[in-house]
């Protein structure tokens, strides 16, 4: 961070020299023009050498200086931005990654892309369009005002009142017009990328159900909420600015007469009256930008009170010890009277509940629908907290391993599983990049789908799609399940694995798990009684306890 601290500082230095060297150019212009006006330029050359070429001089000087600066203020800042919204990506998908599941729960796929995408976007943009605005603004209206003040005092002083109007009061009430109605523009956007991440993701479906017509004006009413809202924003923009230019013109009006009141007193000379002019016009550009700006802030403060709460929510309290934290072989589970539930339901899952799984123990777990099988995996990984109890893992409390780390001890093929838009190879290969083409041979085998790939043309290179939308519901499940077995790790939950297998391919694949992985403890969640011969021990979980069949 702190070599963006000091790139974002270099940024703002350089908007204020742009700002500043605008000044410069309108100011001494404005002397020059009406100096060589007023006396002829050959005169005032040959009498006025010396203070002819001076101001020449500055005007090429803030010339050059404007144009360099904005150009390097530009490089400077937008690289600043960048630089900005990657750590502050980074630093987000830190904090939302330990929380998964249960610290998005109450949250949807589309919202937290909108949010990881355009909430840090926003907030990084904090810098270039608010952050440096104002701060230029603040700046650079001392030095105004300062200059201003050193020809004609009451000019500086009519200027500072102005420029606290038109840059404080216009900007704030700007805010409080705005606020509420880009808060709820924020819930209409993200209600809106949800609905629209969900829609695309579930087309088939809506279609089929011929609901896909309201979910469409849905996203379309929000569309036009949206750019009501826009339309209603430029409106209070373009106001605030029109505002702004108002002011600036009365401002221009009054010092114009106090000038000419000063120049009637002598205390200033003809040249210096369009000087003073054109400098209170070129103070003004820079207040201009303040009621976009303050929509800038609104936003970006509104996006970075939705990150601190989508990363606020912590899980598992690990501390940095607990990153080394390693379970010890042998890897065996013991569950001491857990229980659980899920925060906000009523429905008990386990009531201090016991159970001991030994490692290379090939066990089934039943039990009617709902009853918490799959919660099992939850629990395990230290996704939600549990009530009472502990559960351990070769000998250490799963609350103290973290996630990456238990995960290389247990692998796990849950019911909706992931596959990736690639080829059979490819996914398999993402899984464990060492596997060689021997051992994804094997590993078709034993999951039954050898003789599948050997019938496709391009075998093991075919592209299976999105989420596998090319194979079977069975051939996917198999596939994943190969993913599993080449993690090659002590313990395999398989979350009904048979699920969609005819019997005969269902036996052969439970067969040569069982025979190929003696070493391995294999937990086979399940409503298939067909394979429960096959287990070491079926154990049924009723009413939050665990019952020996
Ligand atoms: N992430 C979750 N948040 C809240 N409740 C959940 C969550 N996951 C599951 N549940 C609830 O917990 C209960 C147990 O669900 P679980 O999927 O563990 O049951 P199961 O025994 O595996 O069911 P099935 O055999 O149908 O797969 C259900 O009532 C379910 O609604």
């Amino acid at each position: 961070m702190k070599p963006i601290k000091w790139h974002l500082a270099l940024g703002m230095l350089l908007s204020c020299v742009a700002a500043l060297s605008n000044f410069g150019l309108l100011f001494v212009s404005g002397w020059l023009i009406t100096s060589a006006a007023v006396a002829g330029l050959a005169a005032l050359a040959v009498s006025q050498a010396f203070n002819i070429m001076l101001p020449a001089a500055g005007v090429r000087f803030f010339a050059m200086a404007r144009i360099l600066s904005r150009y390097l203020e530009r490089i400077i800042t937008h690289d600043g931005a960048f630089r900005l919204t990657s750590s502050l990506r980074t630093a987000v998908y830190a904090l939302l990654i330990p929380q998964t599941p249960s610290g998005l729960m109450d949250k949807r796929g589309g919202d937290i892309l909108g949010q990881f995408v355009s909430d840090t976007e926003t907030v990084s943009a904090y810098y270039t369009d608010a952050a440096i605005p104002f701060g230029r603004a603040l700046c650079c209206s001392i030095v105004f005002i300062g200059l201003i003040s050193c020809f004609l005092p009451i000019a500086g002083m009519t200027l500072g009142a102005a420029l606290i109007i038109a840059g404080a009061i216009v900007p704030i009430v700007t805010y409080w017009m705005s606020y509420r109605l880009i808060k709820q523009m924020r819930f209409v956007k993200s209600r809106m990328q949800g609905n629209l991440a969900e829609t695309l993701q579930n087309l088939g479906e809506l279609l089929i159900l011929t609901i896909a017509d309201s979910s469409v004006n849905n996203i379309k009413q929000d569309q036009l909420y949206l750019d009501q809202g826009k339309l209603k924003l430029d409106i209070i923009e373009s106001t605030a600015r029109s505002l702004i230019t108002v002011i600036m013109m009365i401002v221009v009006l009054l010092v114009l007469f106090q000038s000419i009141s000063a120049y009637r007193a002598h205390l200033l000379s003809a040249a210096e009256i369009p000087m003073l002019v054109l400098g209170i016009m070129a103070a003004f550009d820079v207040i201009l930008p303040l009621p976009a700006a303050t929509h800038a802030k609104i936003k970006a403060d509104i996006a970075e009170q939705q990150l601190q709460a989508s990363c606020n929510h912590t899980v598992a309290d690990q501390t940095e010890e607990d990153l080394f934290v390693s379970p010890n072989a042998p890897y065996d589970l013991v569950m001491k009277q857990v229980s659980f539930s899920y925060p906000q339901q009523p429905s008990i899952i386990l009531d201090h509940a016991s159970l001991t799984i030994k490692q290379g123990e090939h066990v089934a777990i039943v039990g009617a629908s709902g009853m918490g099988k799959s919660s099992l995996i939850n629990m395990l990984f230290s996704f939600y907290p549990l009530q009472t109890g502990s559960i351990f893992l070769g000998g250490v409390d799963v609350k103290k391993i973290t996630c990456d780390k238990l995960s290389s001890f247990v692998s796990v093929v849950s019911q909706d599983f992931h596959l990736f838009s690639g080829t059979i190879k490819e996914n398999l290969k993402l899984i464990n990049p060492e596997v060689t083409d021997k051992e994804i041979k094997d590993v078709l085998k034993i999951v039954q789908l050898d003789q599948f790939v050997k019938e496709l043309l391009e075998g093991i290179h075919t592209f299976i799609g999105n989420e596998g939308v090319r194979l079977s519901g069975g051939q996917a499940r198999r596939l994943a399940i190969a993913q599993g077995l080449l993690r090659k790790t002590p313990w395999l939950i398989l979350d009904e694995p048979t699920d969609g297998l005819d019997s005969q391919t269902e036996q052969a694949l439970m067969q040569q798990l069982m025979t190929h992985y003696t070493d391995q403890t294999i937990v086979v969640i399940t409503h298939k009684s067909e394979i429960l011969p096959l287990m070491d021990r079926v154990i049924l979980l009723q009413d939050g306890c665990f019952h020996a069949v």
